[in-house]
């Protein structure tokens, strides 16, 4: 059962995450020509995000970053790990992708920003951790915070990822993935889809909005196909979320072009940051529980 009950934890740590650092992540990652899983730019910048949660990371004993190859495509999926106090056998997953895609062009010199997809879903996850560094935060259960490789492909690198976590038995008890979360297209601000998820954690992360976050508006919708990494856990038999951006067809229209950009979503990240404070309430919340 979902008990909310870390309000004393998570509320100081919401009124530290910044928009402005998000807007920074999407910049710096928009940089890369492209981040195509088959590209020297897309393995670059897999090992850019590793330097970056490393740098972040240093000084905290209990956390470790590293890199999860794929033995098909050079680019490789980074993979944060904070072990858990007390509890570490059970695992709380916060995922994005770290790939891009110009659906025109997959040469090394293609434009792919990717600025919403998915750059805003892997800074989401940055500030996230960057609170927890700040705060001080140790989580009883086991938390990672993973960036995909190949998602533009048909989700190879969490396919990978998920199938691996089944086959060591990890007791992973939740995921939840951010993919989307810069462009307000539509009257909502949370939209919960309902497909490839499960809707008891569903219906969790939708009372944490409730609580945590009363001004936000919350949807549901469905992509009617696997629309992301979150399908990747959920076929390989765990519980996983997908809070989006919008409702369908009213998404970030720029995406899979040389126009998803961080100006096309207003330069400005004000949307991401309701994905940023969701997501750290579910992390600490879920990872605050012990055996
Ligand atoms: N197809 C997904 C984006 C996407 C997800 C849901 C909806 I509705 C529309 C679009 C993608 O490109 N993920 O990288
Ligand atoms: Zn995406
Ligand atoms: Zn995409």
């Amino acid at each position: 059962s979902y008990v909310i009950d870390q309000q004393s934890v998570v509320n100081p740590m919401l009124t530290q995450m910044q928009a402005s650092n998000i807007g920074q992540t999407i910049v710096d990652m928009s940089s890369y020509a492209n981040r195509y899983y088959t590209t020297n730019n897309g393995v670059n910048a897999s090992n850019w995000l590793k330097q970056r949660w490393s740098t972040m990371a240093a000084g905290r004993s209990d956390i470790a970053v590293t890199q999860f190859t794929h033995s098909a495509y050079p680019q490789k999926s980074v993979i944060l790990t904070i072990t858990g106090s007390d509890n570490p056998n059970e695992v709380v997953v916060l995922g994005g992708h770290l790939d891009s895609i110009n659906q025109s062009g997959t040469s090394e010199t293609t434009r792919a920003p990717g600025a919403d997809d998915d750059a805003s879903g892997i800074a989401s996850m940055t500030e996230v951790l960057r609170v927890m560094i700040a705060s001080g935060y140790k989580p009883r259960r086991t938390i990672k915070m993973i960036g995909y490789a190949a998602e533009e492909v048909g989700l190879r690198g969490s396919q990978d990822i998920a199938q691996n976590h089944k086959a060591n038995n990890v007791n992973v008890v939740g995921v939840m993935q951010l993919d989307m979360t810069n462009y307000k297209g539509s009257v909502n601000d949370i939209y919960l889809y309902t497909d490839y998820t499960d809707s008891a954690q569903n219906s969790f992360v939708g009372n944490l909005i409730t609580t945590y976050l009363p001004t936000l508006k919350i949807g549901y919708d469905q992509c009617g196909y696997a629309c992301s990494d979150h399908a990747s856990w959920t076929s390989a038999g765990y519980w996983s979320s997908m809070p989006f951006e919008a409702a369908m067809g009213e998404d970030d229209p720029y995406i899979h072009t040389a126009n998803d950009t961080y100006a096309n979503t207003g330069s400005q990240a004000e949307h991401a940051l309701k994905f940023a404070r969701m997501a750290l309430a579910y992390a600490v919340e879920l990872g605050s529980d012990g055996a």
